[in-house]
């Protein structure tokens, strides 16, 4: 029997799960999701990785992608492929000042980070510490620690008081969301005051492991179950949200990225 904090990681979300259970396949096994690609083909990913993923690969994001995969819940972090993404996003819109929502060990805060001028900043919020800090060596060693500003605790709060000050709307470029999936539209009414109009939103799990698209009675795993119906009331919300474009994108667990315009 172990101790296991869903997905979210919010404080309301710890449960027990008995090796029974586990058995019953109530959580994801790292083995079986052994990357986070909505590809149908393991071939076709793997394809993709070694011809145009891997070879390009910052060393640095390449030792920290292999510290994180020893780490129990090295399924939390984004695939490298999207990495990339938010690696060429960044550039593609010059981006200088960012925010990244749920850092865990830190793969696409260094993915960001390193695409950043040398004189960009990013501000990086997640719950825990520890995790940040597993990765943190690895992102000094890359010399871009001093465009993170780090911040521990829960983000709706934090987004509250950067919001109070006037100067913070309209200032991000490029904001990631990708922590407690149960309050995105609670980021999404914030974030979208802080990014600057022509500046880009990217939520992560959009597609939620293919579960947004499965019959309500499907048989899912507990967590992808328990925050389906968040992902699928957030892409609701997007797709009616007339400040943003939107293009939502089958990488990774499917991220979507807003346009602001208004
Ligand atoms: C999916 S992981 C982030 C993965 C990360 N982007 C990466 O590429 O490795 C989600 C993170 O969100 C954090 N988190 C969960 N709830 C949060 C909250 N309310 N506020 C801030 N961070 C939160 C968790 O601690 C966890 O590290």
């Amino acid at each position: 029997m172990f101790t296991f904090t869903k997905y979210s990681h919010s404080q309301i979300s710890i449960m027990t799960i008995t090796n029974e259970e586990q058995q019953q396949n109530q959580l994801p096994g790292h083995k079986e999701l052994s990357h986070k690609s909505l590809l149908q083909s393991d071939a076709l990913y793997q394809y993709i990785l070694e011809t145009s993923v891997y070879p390009r690969e910052h060393e640095s994001l390449k030792e920290l992608r292999e510290l994180t995969e020893k780490h129990p819940w090295n399924l939390l972090a984004i695939p490298p492929d999207e990495g990339q993404l938010l690696s060429m996003l960044v550039k593609v819109i010059n981006a200088k000042n960012a925010m990244e929502i749920g850092v865990y060990t830190g793969y696409s805060l260094l993915s960001t980070a390193l695409a950043l001028p040398s004189d960009g900043k990013i501000l990086a919020m997640d719950i825990s510490r520890e995790y940040y800090e597993l990765g943190l060596p690895v992102i000094e060693k890359a010399g871009v620690a001093h465009k993170i500003d780090f911040r521990e605790g829960p983000a709706l709060p934090l987004l509250d008081q950067l919001i109070k000050d006037e100067k913070n709307k309209g200032s991000f470029d490029f904001i990631f969301v990708d922590a407690d999936k149960d309050n995105y539209l609670n980021y999404h009414t914030r974030v979208i005051e802080l990014v600057k109009i022509g500046g880009v939103i990217a939520y992560d799990n959009t597609l939620w492991n293919g579960s947004v698209a499965a019959p309500p009675d499907a048989p899912l795993l507990d967590y992808v179950k328990y925050y389906r119906d968040f992902v699928i009331e957030l892409n609701q919300t997007l797709s009616l949200d007339s400040r943003v474009e939107i293009c939502q994108l089958p990488v990774g667990d499917g991220i979507t990225l807003c346009r602001r315009i208004i």
